[in-house]
């Protein structure tokens, strides 16, 4: 897979970092650019990955993984146009940029492969989506591939696809953990200590997670083995219907994914 950079290493772009180190990469084989030099010291000081500029970052490194903010990209897409080419190959991270955009801004021919992780990307459990662009072949998807799968599970998908996998996995986690912090509260409410509910809630969560994961029974039916006739979780789930949280979901995951779209319009005239 040889030497990866990462350009931006803010929260992805460290838990990638960490992840590749966890899952057996060495320090040496990686590299970061970050414009914040305080940020630099810290990651090069927690992990021994060195901070360098773009022009050594595309020269050394066998990957680019653009990892800034979608509203960042300008910058970065005119510092990496005199560096790439058809023999390097960008990897885009960023919610809602197309890889057209960077076949626009790049020298033609220049390999580029769009990918929506998540932050579980830092306990090796990340998801992430790849589409190929235009100019990348089966090699450069297997090598993108090969790197995400050292930090999660890994899925092709039509680039079409790629703003509802955005609102779906990469912003999935946030939903997740609001609904722990809401439950938490609830056992506050009903007067528990708050590390007690902690526990409760976040050892509730891995279990069932676990169970999920398994994938030997549909969440309907884990559900349904809950929900004892007459007893306690067919009353919250009453209540759970009747504040409409189903629906709420809904919009919500469409609003992301109208989020994403937006992101890549965006940039549709540079
Ligand atoms: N945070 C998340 O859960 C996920 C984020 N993403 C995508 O990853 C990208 C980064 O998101 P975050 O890590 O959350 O943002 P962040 O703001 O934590 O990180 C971006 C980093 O890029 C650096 N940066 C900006 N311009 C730069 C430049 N020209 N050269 C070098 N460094 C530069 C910033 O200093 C910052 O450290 C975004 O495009 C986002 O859509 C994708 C999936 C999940
Ligand atoms: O909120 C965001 O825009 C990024 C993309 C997916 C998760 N976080």
């Amino acid at each position: 897979m040889g030497t990866i950079a990462v350009l931006g290493a803010g929260k992805i772009g460290e838990a990638l970092l960490s992840g590749l180190l966890q899952g057996g990469r060495d320090a040496g084989e990686l590299l970061f650019t970050e414009r914040h030099p305080e940020r630099s010291a810290e990651l090069t000081g927690r992990y021994g990955v060195r901070a360098v500029e773009v022009a050594e970052a595309a020269e050394a490194a066998d990957v680019l993984v653009v990892a800034v903010k979608p509203q960042d990209i300008e910058p970065v897409l005119t510092e990496l146009a005199p560096l790439v080419g058809p023999s390097s190959l960008v990897v885009s991270l960023c919610a809602g940029l197309p890889t057209a955009l960077y076949e626009r801004r790049l020298p033609e021919g220049t390999p580029v492969v769009r990918v929506m992780p998540n932050t579980p990307m830092v306990v090796n459990e990340a998801m992430s989506a790849i589409s190929p662009g235009k100019y990348a072949t089966a090699d450069h998807l297997k090598v993108v591939e090969e790197m995400l799968a050292c930090v999660g599970k890994v899925v092709e998908v039509p680039e079409t696809h790629q703003d509802a996998v955005t609102a779906l996995s990469g912003s999935g986690p946030a939903y997740f953990f609001f609904l722990v912090e809401a439950m938490i509260d609830a056992g506050i409410l009903l007067g528990l200590p708050r590390a007690v509910a902690e526990q409760l809630i976040v050892q509730s969560a891995v279990g069932a997670a676990k169970m999920l994961a398994e994938g030997t029974e549909h969440p309907v039916i884990l559900r349904e083995n809950v929900t004892s006739p007459a007893g306690t979780t067919i009353n919250a789930i009453r209540e759970l219907e009747k504040h409409g949280v189903r629906a709420a979901l809904l919009a919500a995951i469409e609003a992301a994914r109208d989020r994403s779209v937006q992101l890549g319009k965006a940039h549709e005239q540079d």
